[in-house]
C-alpha cells in the first residue's frame, strides 16, 4: 500500500551530503510557492510567488516563528507545466552546508511539505509525462556514468534516443495490426493472405531493428555497469601490484608475504574509456588458515560472475601445481594470461603456459618495472568493445531491462512468423503483435506495473 499521496508537496535535499560551495533545497508541488512566501525574504521585499519563472532571486531565509534568519540564499521558482517535474518547484540555493540544509528543509516540512522518496522529482516527471521511463532510467545513469563515453550514451538516452527507436517501433507494428483487421473485414480469403505476406515482410524488418538494437547491449552494459574484472592467480605472483598499477594509486597493500590479501579489493579504474570494475583477490592455494580459505573460496565465485580474468603467473618459477588449479578456472570464460615478473630470470615453460591458455592472449610483463602494461590496457579495451564504440550508435541499450523487452518483444515476433507460416487466420497473427507492442512499450514505460516503475525509482538517491 502506497501511503504517499502524489498531490503532496514535496522537499528534499537535492545536493551530495556533507560540505560543498552551495547546497540546494528543492520543493515541487502546489504548495511550493506558498511555502516560499512564508520563508523567504527578498531584498526587494517582494513575495516570491509574485517572481517570474526562472528568475533567480536574492534574499535570506527566515524562521517566520522565532524571526531568526537562518542563510543568505538565492531562490528560483519554475512554474508549472514549464518545470522537471511539471509541477511548480522552488529551489532555495543556500550555503553547502549539513547545517543549514537541514535547517531550511526542516522548515519546508514544517510548513507542510513532505520529505521527498528517493527518486520522487523524476518519478513525478516520469508520471506527469515530461519523461518516458527509458528517459527516467538515463536520469540515473548520467549521474552514475563512469565514462565520458558512458556519459554519452546515458545522455543520449536521456534526449530520447532510444524512446524513439522503440516508439517507432511499436507505430510500425500498430500499422501491421490495422493492415490485419482491415483484411478480415474481407470475406475474400486471398486478401487475407496477401495481407499476411506483406506482414511477414514488415515483421522481418521490425525484427532486424530490434538486433542492431540488441548488438549494442553488451557495450552499453559495460558502459552502465563498467567490466567486471578479476585479477586472480596464486600467492604473491603480483596481484595486488596490478591493481595499483592499472588504478596508479597504492590502494591494495603488496608485501613479499604470500597471502597478504585475504578480503576482496573492488575499485572503478577508466581505462581508455572503458570502466572497469576491478577486482583483487586473494590468492589461490590450499591453505588452513580459516579466513584465507574463505577468501580464496569467494575469489572462486566472482570468477564465475566476472566478464574478464586477469590470470596471474609468475615469471620466475615454473608452473606450480597451484597456477594449474587456476587455469583450470577458466574454461568458457574471457581471460587474459598474464606472466608477470618478467624483469626476473624466466624459468617458466612457455609452451606448458600456452597450452593452458588455450588460445589466449598470452602477455608478459613487469608490474614493478612497468612493462606490457601499456599493451594490457590495449588489450582490455580491444576485448570490451571488440571495435564496436567507435562505431557511433545513436540510440545505445545500455540497461537489462531494456535488452530483455527487446529479446521477449523479437520473440513474440517470431511467434507471429510462426502463426502467419502455419496459414492461421489473422486475428491470432494479431494476438502475437500486440504481445510484441507491449512488450516494447515496458521500455519506455507506456505498458508497465506501478510495481516495477516504483522498483526502478527507488533507485534514485533522495532529491533526484
Ligand atoms: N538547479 C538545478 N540544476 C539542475 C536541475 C534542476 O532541477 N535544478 N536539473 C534537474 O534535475 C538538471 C537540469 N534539468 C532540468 C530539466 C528541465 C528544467 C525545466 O525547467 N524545464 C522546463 C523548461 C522550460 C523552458 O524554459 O523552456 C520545461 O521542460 O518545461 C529544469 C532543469 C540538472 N541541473
Ligand atoms: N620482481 C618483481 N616483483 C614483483 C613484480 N610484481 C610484484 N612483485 C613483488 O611480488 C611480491 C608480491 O606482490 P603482491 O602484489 O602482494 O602479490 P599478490 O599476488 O597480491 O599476493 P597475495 O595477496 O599475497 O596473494 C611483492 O614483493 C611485490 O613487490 C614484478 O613485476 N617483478
Ligand atoms: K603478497
Ligand atoms: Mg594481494
Amino acid at each position: 500500500m502506497n501511503t504517499v499521496s502524489s498531490d503532496d508537496t514535496i522537499s528534499a535535499i537535492a545536493t551530495a551530503i556533507g560540505e560543498g560551495g552551495i547546497g540546494i533545497v528543492r520543493l515541487s508541488g502546489g504548495k511550493a510557492l506558498a511555502i516560499a512566501d512564508k520563508l523567504f525574504i527578498a531584498k526587494s521585499g517582494k513575495q516570491a510567488s509574485t517572481f517570474p519563472s526562472h528568475h533567480v532571486v536574492y534574499g535570506k531565509i527566515v524562521d517566520p516563528d522565532s524571526g531568526e534568519t537562518v542563510d543568505e540564499v538565492i531562490l528560483i521558482t519554475m512554474r508549472a507545466p514549464r518545470s522537471y517535474t511539471r509541477e511548480d518547484i522552488v529551489e532555495i540555493h543556500c550555503h553547502g552546508g549539513p547545517v543549514p540544509l537541514k535547517r531550511i528543509l526542516d522548515l519546508t516540512l514544517t510548513l507542510g511539505a513532505r520529505m521527498a522518496e528517493p527518486g520522487e522529482f523524476t518519478k513525478r516527471a516520469f508520471l506527469n509525462g515530461r519523461l518516458d521511463l527509458a528517459q527516467a532510467e538515463a536520469v540515473i545513469d548520467v549521474i552514475r556514468s563512469k565514462t565520458d563515453m558512458s556519459l554519452k550514451v546515458a545522455m543520449g538516452n536521456l534526449s530520447g534516443q532510444l524512446s524513439d527507436k522503440v516508439k517507432a517501433l511499436r507505430q510500425q507494428i500498430l500499422r501491421m495490426i490495422a493492415q490485419l483487421e482491415a483484411a478480415i473485414d474481407f470475406p475474400e480469403e486471398d486478401i487475407e493472405e496477401a495481407a499476411a505476406a506483406d506482414v511477414a515482410l514488415l515483421i522481418g524488418q521490425v525484427k532486424s531493428s530490434i538486433d542492431k538494437l540488441l548488438a549494442t547491449a553488451q557495450t552499453g552494459r559495460i558502459l552502465r555497469e563498467g567490466l567486471a574484472t578479476v585479477i586472480i592467480g596464486k600467492p604473491n605472483v603480483g596481484k595486488s601490484s596490478l591493481l595499483n598499477a592499472l588504478l596508479r594509486e597504492k590502494r591494495a597493500i603488496v608485501t613479499d608475504i604470500p597471502g597478504t590479501t585475504r578480503d576482496i579489493i573492488e575499485e572503478y579504474v577508466n581505462i581508455r574509456g572503458v570502466p572497469l570494475k576491478i577486482i583483487d583477490t586473494a590468492g589461490i592455494r590450499e591453505t588452513a588458515d580459516v579466513v584465507e580459505k574463505i577468501g580464496v573460496e569467494r575469489a572462486k565465485e566472482l570468477v564465475n560472475q566476472a566478464d574478464l580474468i586477469l590470470v596471474l603467473l609468475d615469471s620466475s618459477s615454473p608452473l606450480t601445481a597451484e597456477d594449474r588449479g587456476v587455469l583450470e578456472l577458466l574454461p568458457g570464460r574471457e581471460a587474459i594470461v598474464l606472466i608477470n615478473k618478467s624483469d626476473l630470470p624466466s624459468r617458466l615453460d612457455l609452451e606448458e603456459v600456452n597450452h593452458f591458455a588455450k588460445g589466449r592472449k598470452v602477455l608478459k610483463i613487469s608490474v614493478v618495472q612497468g612493462d606490457g602494461l601499456e599493451e594490457l590496457e590495449q588489450v582490455i579495451v580491444d576485448l570490451a568493445y571488440s571495435g564496436r564504440i567507435s562505431q557511433g550508435e545513436a540510440a545505445f541499450v545500455n540497461n537489462v531491462r531494456h535488452a530483455d523487452a527487446l529479446r521477449q518483444a523479437n520473440f513474440r515476433l517470431d511467434e507471429a512468423l510462426a502463426t502467419i507460416g502455419a496459414r492461421m487466420p489473422p486475428d491470432c497473427v494479431v494476438v502475437d503483435l500486440r504481445a510484441a507492442w507491449e512488450k516494447l512499450g515496458e521500455i519506455t514505460g507506456d505498458t508497465v506495473g506501478e510495481d516495477i516503475i516504483d522498483q526502478i525509482f527507488t533507485q534514485f538517491c533522495i532529491g533526484k
